[in-house]
């Protein structure tokens, strides 16, 4: 039926065609509405059946490489294999197709931590609705800041809306209730709003019109072609090893071939071997693998209150540089109190009846009623005399605040009332009136004990409001005649404490080498005051003001951030943030950057992570973002910088414990070859298949769910050019893990082989790899921390997998059927007892070249800190 609604019919018939009034629905009404419209929300692109999805795992380059190799198995004569190699396939695709969907569903289901709510008239009081519960027929105010959620018609005010999600236009485009209905395209109609635009300006109330995918962004279903996210420098970086690594193994086969053959070997046996070697060491799993953990990262950083919009910000947020952070909200608490009052000589408490008149004017100038800008809260609090509902009565016009002008008025009967930034309002006044009433001019007098006050507030992180008014005659033209010849009142001092929690996230992040400036709105010795309260620049921060930024050259700011030290850009404006962000990017640094407001957006945009308020921050902001912090807290971004570089560091365990077993599969097949055939061939191709793809799996798996090892955050961060995988790991894997592994397994070889047959001694090698992994597993657990700091026993998973590991190689070894199709055979207690100490070996070959390390102080002499 919404269909057959038009929009741009007058506000009376309109109300009659949806049965409804200014007054809007009552709640019965809108659940009934609801039932029948269906939620306000677009119907998810239907995305790739699942069939297709998986159909797509098979058609990937590495799963068309192994389908080649099990064909060549085939016509090689070696069916067995084939098979094996098919069943890899179809595994592997299995598993891949099952995390890809896990990693897309955590994504997805992120929505739900994102408000997204709308401010409707139900039962006669306008109240926060979410979004998705609007109907036809409700009435929705619309401020500025607001993404609007459904179509619907203007009936009170004016807005200005950015139509870019729907036409492209980049300019903001007027709307009012009151304009002209004109024929013309619908998307131009002035009186009309559309669902998906964003408000960059005014106040009005609007009816709905259309909700859902009746909506204008519904039809068109720009929404809903969200395009195929970019992946990550990390997925491309593994992306490229899992190719390097592949070519190397179709290499190393290609070589086997004419080794083995001259060895010996026969053809068939030949062939199997070399296509066993390519199907065990091509690294298929890995980028699935490494997609889920990082969406289990993104899954974690919801729950700590940190929403993330995409799955490579957690890895930028492991290598975030600096914080460029706003004051007001995000490292104080918002919630302002008047604690002192300045009259013209005299310092009062907000109580003092001397007060009165000034306080009373402040409150007049406000637009807060229960809820609003803590600010005018905290103003509405000490005036009792001040009654919202009245004020609004007696309005006559409303100059709204500016956050450029940094000041606001309102014409209340026959006063203006204006309040803001002293440097805002002191301009606009011509005289001052005394704590005993008497009008006087300003003074050089007056001027010194203003700055005093001034400098006494802000010196204890005072938030200051100037206040001033003006009794008129005739109501002014514009803002301008209004805010003019006024006379001042005095001052009001606000306190709004850090919040708990800050001070310890601020030295965190200093011990992780990541720097943190302020860029605030609010004066600069206030914002300072506070920054040395939570630790920011301790040793003396800078102050830059808005002008003296807008002033400097490219080269000054250059050099303004590229010297030590923490920066409180004071009174700063949109465009300066941005400045400071892409000075910053330029310099080579990671930037996370905080903003709520409308204007911030392209600053958000810019960022390397653009941090926007889920609590006070505006749509446009949270739009902009690409994270979004559910308790608007500072702290929850140095926990999210911790939960990047943990995650980080995890997919670099799993990928050193993968490649560590490469080595002591290949040794055994060149002491084989470099023998001339001499020396059987000590590990068979489904023997290697059952390691690569059966015992290591779970473990490699458990291994990126590990916890943070300790000292994580006493690292510098890591530069956005180190590789995930480094010489450093390659070295670790095939130089120390897989060497040791290797001459372990080789030992077990020979040693079975001089006492017992050949199916055992190949069993042994199995057995040796499968030994060697268990050590390798907990050596991989840290990075640079001893085991013993971790807790040999608190990844539960690595032992769930361990016990499977275990288990999967015992029945190769002593379950009949599978000895005939592994080739393998019972071991016997010596030879097991032969195993038992490979784990500790490798594990303590790995901890003692750590020990020395962190002994050596090659990681702390990597370590410096933000404000040194
Ligand atoms: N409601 C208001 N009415 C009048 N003036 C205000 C109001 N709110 C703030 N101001 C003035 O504008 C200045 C800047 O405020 P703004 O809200 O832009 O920044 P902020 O909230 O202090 O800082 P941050 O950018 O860290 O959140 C304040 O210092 C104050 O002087």
């Amino acid at each position: 039926m919404t269909d057959i609604i038009d929009g741009r019919r007058p506000p009376p018939q309109l109300f009659r065609d949806l049965r409804t009034s200014a007054g809007g629905l009552g709640a019965r009404e809108a659940a009934r509405r609801l039932t029948v419209y269906g939620p306000n929300e677009l119907s998810r692109r239907r995305g790739r059946s699942w069939v297709a999805e998986l159909l797509a795992q098979f058609t990937q380059p590495l799963a068309v490489l192994l389908m080649v190799a099990a064909a060549l198995a085939w016509l090689g004569g070696t069916p067995e294999l084939a098979i094996a190699v098919v069943a890899v396939i179809l595994l592997n695709a299995g598993f891949a197709f099952v995390q890809e969907r896990q990693a897309e569903r955590a994504v997805e289901a992120l929505a739900a931590y994102l408000p997204a709510t709308a401010r409707a008239v139900r039962d006669g009081v306008l109240a926060e609705v979410p979004a998705r519960d609007l109907v036809p027929g409700d009435v929705i105010e619309i401020a500025e800041g607001d993404r609007i959620c459904a179509d619907a018609r203007l009936i009170d005010g004016a807005l200005s809306v950015d139509l870019s999600a729907l036409n492209g236009e980049s300019v903001p485009a007027g709307r009012a209730a009151d304009a002209e209905l004109a024929p013309g395209p619908l998307l131009e109609a002035r009186e009309l709003v559309f669902s998906g635009t964003e408000c960059v300006g005014g106040q009005g109330l609007a009816v709905v019109t259309h909700t859902g995918m009746h909506t204008e962004i519904g039809r068109i279903a720009a929404l809903s072609q969200r395009g195929r996210t970019e992946p990550s420098p990390l997925e491309k970086q593994v992306r490229r090893a899992t190719w390097i690594i592949a070519i190397a193994a179709v290499a190393a086969g290609a070589a086997f071939l004419p080794i083995g053959v001259v060895a010996g070997l026969g053809w068939a046996a030949a062939i199997s071997f070399s296509i066993g070697l390519i199907v065990a060491n091509v690294p298929e799993g890995l980028l699935p693998t490494i997609t889920l953990a990082l969406a289990v990262g993104v899954r974690e950083l919801a729950r700590g209150g940190a929403v993330v919009k995409r799955l490579s910000a957690v890895e930028t947020l492991g290598s975030t540089t600096v914080i460029c952070t706003d004051k007001t909200g995000t490292l104080t608490e918002n919630r302002m109190r008047v604690t002192r009052v300045w009259l013209p000589g005299a310092d009062l408490e907000p109580d003092d009846p001397r007060a009165g008149p000034l306080v009373e004017a402040a409150a007049r100038c406000t637009t807060a009623h229960d809820s609003g800008d803590p600010t005018e809260l905290a103003l509405l609090r000490v005036a009792t005399t001040v009654d919202p509902a009245e004020r609004d009565g007696e309005r006559r016009a409303l100059y709204a605040f500016d956050a450029r002008l940094k000041r606001m008025s309102t014409l209340d009967g026959r006063c203006v009332h204006t309040k803001g930034a002293l440097e805002s309002v002191l301009p606009l006044c011509t005289r001052v009136r005394t704590a005993g009433g008497a009008m006087q001019p300003l003074s050089d007098h007056v001027r010194a004990d203003l700055s005093d006050a001034m400098g006494r507030y802000s010196a204890a992180g005072l938030r200051v409001l100037a206040v001033a008014s003006r009794a008129v005659t005739t109501t002014p033209a514009d803002r301008d005649a209004a805010e003019c010849d006024l006379t001042l009142l005095g001052l009001i001092a606000m306190v709004d404490p850090p919040r708990a929690g800050v001070a310890d996230a601020v030295a965190a992040a200093h011990h992780a080498g990541i720097r943190i400036h302020v860029i605030t709105g609010d004066y600069g010795p206030t914002a300072a005051e506070i920054a040395r309260q939570v630790g920011i620049g301790l040793d003396g921060p800078r102050i830059v003001t808005g002008d003296q930024l807008e002033q400097m050259t490219e080269a000054e700011l250059d050099a303004l951030l590229g010297a030590p030290g923490e920066i409180v850009f004071a009174r700063s404006s949109p465009e300066g943030k941005l400045r400071i962000c892409e000075a910053l990017r330029a310099a080579g640094q990671i930037v996370a950057m905080t903003g709520d407001g409308v204007n911030d957006a392209p600053a958000l945009r810019h960022a390397d992570i653009g941090v926007a308020m889920g609590r006070s921050g505006t749509d446009v902001a949270r739009e902009a973002a690409t994270m979004v912090l559910t308790d608007d807290n500072f702290a929850t971004i140095v926990q999210a910088v911790d939960a990047g570089r943990r995650v980080f560091d995890n997919v670099r365990k799993f990928v050193l414990y993968i490649f560590a077993h490469a080595v002591p599969e290949v040794i055994p097949f060149l002491i084989f070859a470099l023998s001339g055939g001499a020396v059987p061939l000590p590990l068979t191709v489904l023997q290697i298949l059952a390691i690569d793809l059966g015992t290591e799996t779970l473990p490699a798996l458990a291994l990126g769910r590990e916890r943070a090892e300790p000292g994580l955050m006493d690292r510098p961060p890591r530069s956005p050019r180190d590789g995930v995988i480094d010489r450093r790991l390659l070295l670790r894997a095939w130089g120390l893990l897989g060497i040791v592994s290797a001459a372990l397994v080789t030992a077990g070889f020979f040693w079975t082989l001089s006492r017992d047959d050949y199916r055992a001694a190949t069993t042994m090698t199995f057995a040796g790899i499968v030994a060697c992994q268990i050590g390798t597993a907990f050596a991989a657990r840290t990075d640079r921390a001893s085991l013993r700091s971790i807790g040999v026993f608190s990844n539960r998973l690595l032992l769930a997998g361990i016990v499977f590991e275990l288990s999967f190689a015992a029945a190769l070894i002593y379950v009949p059927p599978l000895q005939t199709i592994f080739g393998t055979a019972a071991l016997d207690p010596a030879e097991l007892a032969f195993l038992l100490p490979f784990p500790l070996i490798v594990w303590a070959a790995d901890e003692l070249v750590r020990w020395r390390s962190r002994r050596g102080g090659t990681f702390d002499s990597g370590r410096r800190t933000a404000t040194a």
